[in-house]
């Protein structure tokens, strides 16, 4: 039996709200999809009037829809935002080349510009290089790191005052739960956050952060948003990817888990005695860091030494100085790397 939409009574009803459960139609769907994250904006207060604001975006589905609504919200609430699209290019062949194609169709549909920046500018290093050093294992470590600095970077070049990411309310559930597995309580403490960074040079907001993955698929889906949906051809992490199927699970039997896991990490309070680090500067490149090299330099110094375990091995066995010159094994330079050292400041 067709059924009426459950929220306009009018409409056939085209689809189940994964988050309500609801059968309701598609507009109503776009509408409760929109008017929530207009409402997270207004809320937690994430843009002012008159902010540059750069969409971090991949090309993936997330960050897709995110360029798509913050541009129809911008106009339809005049919230007076100077948006654009920033891109990182990490140079992995086969995949980011073609997901940078799509993001070159969104800035023509949705008519705001687009920056590029890549990690061979700015680190001298692609994946695709880093991988062959490094192989599988570990190679997301280099560009998770790489890829936070570049996107300040990048933001910074463009003179953005903020950063949205396009992180959903699953990414957050996933985060929360791995920060709890892994006992890194500091990180717990603030993963959940819808703004991070408000003291440091240029915060970043998610937007995203109670809207879930499924309903995200559904609007690029129903609206035929232009989108990129391949995985990323050197991610193995099987230990987030554990959680996030566990995540998954949950949310079959229960819709509300991802929103409750979420509350609970908001909820942590660390106790005041916890040793949290002190956030500094890197006394290399500037960027904001707890340690007297940020990670990106330390695993930069690695990679330029023939040395690419350097910031990834627990032990931390190998001292860096800050010329980069006083480790243990400073005689094992590789040539081919050393001649790549790319200056990698940022001040
Ligand atoms: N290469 C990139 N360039 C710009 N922004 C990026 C890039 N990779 C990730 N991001 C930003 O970080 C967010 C989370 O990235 P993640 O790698 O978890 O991808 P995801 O959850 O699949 O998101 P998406 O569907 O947007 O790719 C993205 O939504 C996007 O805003």
């Amino acid at each position: 039996m067709v059924r009426n939409c459950e929220l306009c009574l009018e409409r056939r009803a085209a689809l189940r709200r994964p988050k309500t459960a609801q059968k309701i139609c598609r507009e109503c769907f776009y509408t409760a999809f929109e008017t929530e994250v207009h409402e997270i904006i207004i809320k937690y207060q994430l843009f002012k009037e008159g902010e540059r604001v750069a969409i971090a975006a991949s090309g993936g589905k997330d960050s897709t829809v995110l360029a798509h609504v913050l541009t129809e919200l911008n106009k339809r609430h005049s919230y007076g935002l100077d948006l654009f699209l920033l891109s990182i290019d990490e140079g992995i062949t086969g995949y980011r080349d073609d997901s940078l194609e799509t993001v070159k169709r969104n800035e023509v549909q949705y008519g705001i510009p687009l920056k590029i920046v890549s990690y061979k500018d700015l680190y001298g290093w692609s994946m695709d290089e880093i991988v062959g050093e490094i192989g599988l294992k570990n190679n997301c470590t280099f560009c998770g790191v790489f890829r936070r600095q570049a996107l300040d970077r990048g933001a910074a070049m463009m003179k953005a005052q903020k950063l949205a990411t396009g992180h959903n309310a699953d990414d957050m559930a996933e985060t929360v739960l791995l920060n709890l597995l892994r006992g890194d309580i500091a990180r717990l403490s603030r993963c959940t956050a819808i703004v991070t960074g408000e003291d440091g040079a240029l915060p970043r907001c998610k937007p995203f952060k109670y809207a879930y993955e499924k309903e995200i698929v559904m609007y690029a889906y129903f609206k035929k948003l232009d989108y990129f949906s391949t995985e990323c051809i050197y991610s193995p992490n099987a230990y987030r990817g554990f959680v996030r199927e566990f995540i998954k699970d949950l949310e079959s039997i229960r819709p509300r888990a991802i929103l409750d896991i979420i509350k609970s990490g908001e909820s942590f309070r660390i106790i005041p005695t916890t040793k949290m680090p002190v956030q500094g500067n890197c006394e290399r490149c500037g960027y904001i860091s707890s340690q007297r090299l940020c990670k990106a330099c330390v695993l930069l110094e690695g990679l330029n030494r023939g040395l690419p375990r350097l910031g990834i091995s627990k032990a931390q066995s190998f001292q860096v100085s800050s010329d980069g010159n006083n480790d243990k094994r400073k005689n094992v330079v590789h040539e081919r790397s050393k001649s790549r050292l790319v200056q990698h400041n940022i001040k």
